[in-house]
């Protein structure tokens, strides 16, 4: 079997690097100095308190936005995105937005068709987005972010309004897409869900990091976690 990372495991040319980045906005500060490395071929959860700078930290990956001081490098390759409030054409179908957003790239029907059935878009499919649930909707803001196949994917909350088995299946089919060379970093205050699936996790508290390590399925999340932020 093909080692997981093949091609890109471990090359600092494939990975996401934060220097001393701080973000500070009037008066506050979320970001106070990140050093960190994003992995090639890495599920990476960034976890945290309300406040902590994950969304922060976030969009300054995809460049919505820049550091007070410090340098963030990302390598050349497609991203794709889902931030806290979903961005789909509200007006078109579950299909037609998939479409839109595929014809931004060269990923092909049966990719397409792989996303709307592996994140259970299927039976929505016809559906103008304006008239799904939170939940759909949140489910098809995950699709856009996959269906052009990007070699980097930012997920902001992914699981917020899902129920337990929607969330099962985008963390499946966030894993599976992992197996591969693409990253994928999610923000998340889920953590039991993402956990056993994770490759590394780090952990915000007041725009600081405190703890980025790489972890397997037998880590005891909630402990980690408690300890550091309580
Ligand atoms: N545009 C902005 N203007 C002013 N302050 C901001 C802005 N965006 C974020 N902040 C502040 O920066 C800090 C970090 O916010 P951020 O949204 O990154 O945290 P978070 O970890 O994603 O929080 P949550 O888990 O609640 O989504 C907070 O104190 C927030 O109020």
């Amino acid at each position: 079997m093909a080692d997981r990372h093949e091609g890109a495991d471990g090359d600092p040319a494939h990975e996401i690097r934060l220097d001393g980045v701080v973000r500070r906005y009037d008066g506050v500060t979320a970001l106070a100095g990140v050093d960190l490395r994003i992995e090639a071929g890495d599920l990476h959860a960034l976890v945290g308190p309300n406040g902590s700078g994950k969304s922060t930290l976030l969009s300054l990956v995809v460049g919505l936005d820049r550091p007070t001081s410090g340098t963030i490098s990302r390598p050349e390759g497609r991203i794709g995105c889902g931030f806290q409030t979903p961005s789909v054409y509200t007006d078109l179908t579950v299909d037609e937005n998939l479409r839109v957003f595929a014809a931004m790239g060269d990923a092909g029907d049966d990719w397409l068709a792989n996303v709307r059935s592996g994140l259970g878009l299927d039976e929505v499919r016809s559906r103008v987005a304006a008239d799904l649930s939170g939940g759909y909707q949140r489910l098809l803001d995950v699709a856009l972010a996959f269906v052009r196949r990007p070699a980097f994917v930012l997920l902001d909350e992914p699981l917020d309004e899902l129920d337990d088995a929607a969330r099962e299946r985008v963390v499946g089919f966030v894993a599976d897409y992992c197996e591969g060379d693409p990253t994928v970093v999610v923000s998340t205050h889920h953590l039991d869900a993402f956990g056993p699936s994770l490759d590394r996790l780090t952990v915000l508290a007041d725009g600081d990091v405190r703890y980025d390590e790489r972890v397997d399925g037998s880590d005891d999340y909630r402990a980690i976690y408690r300890d550091l932020v309580g």
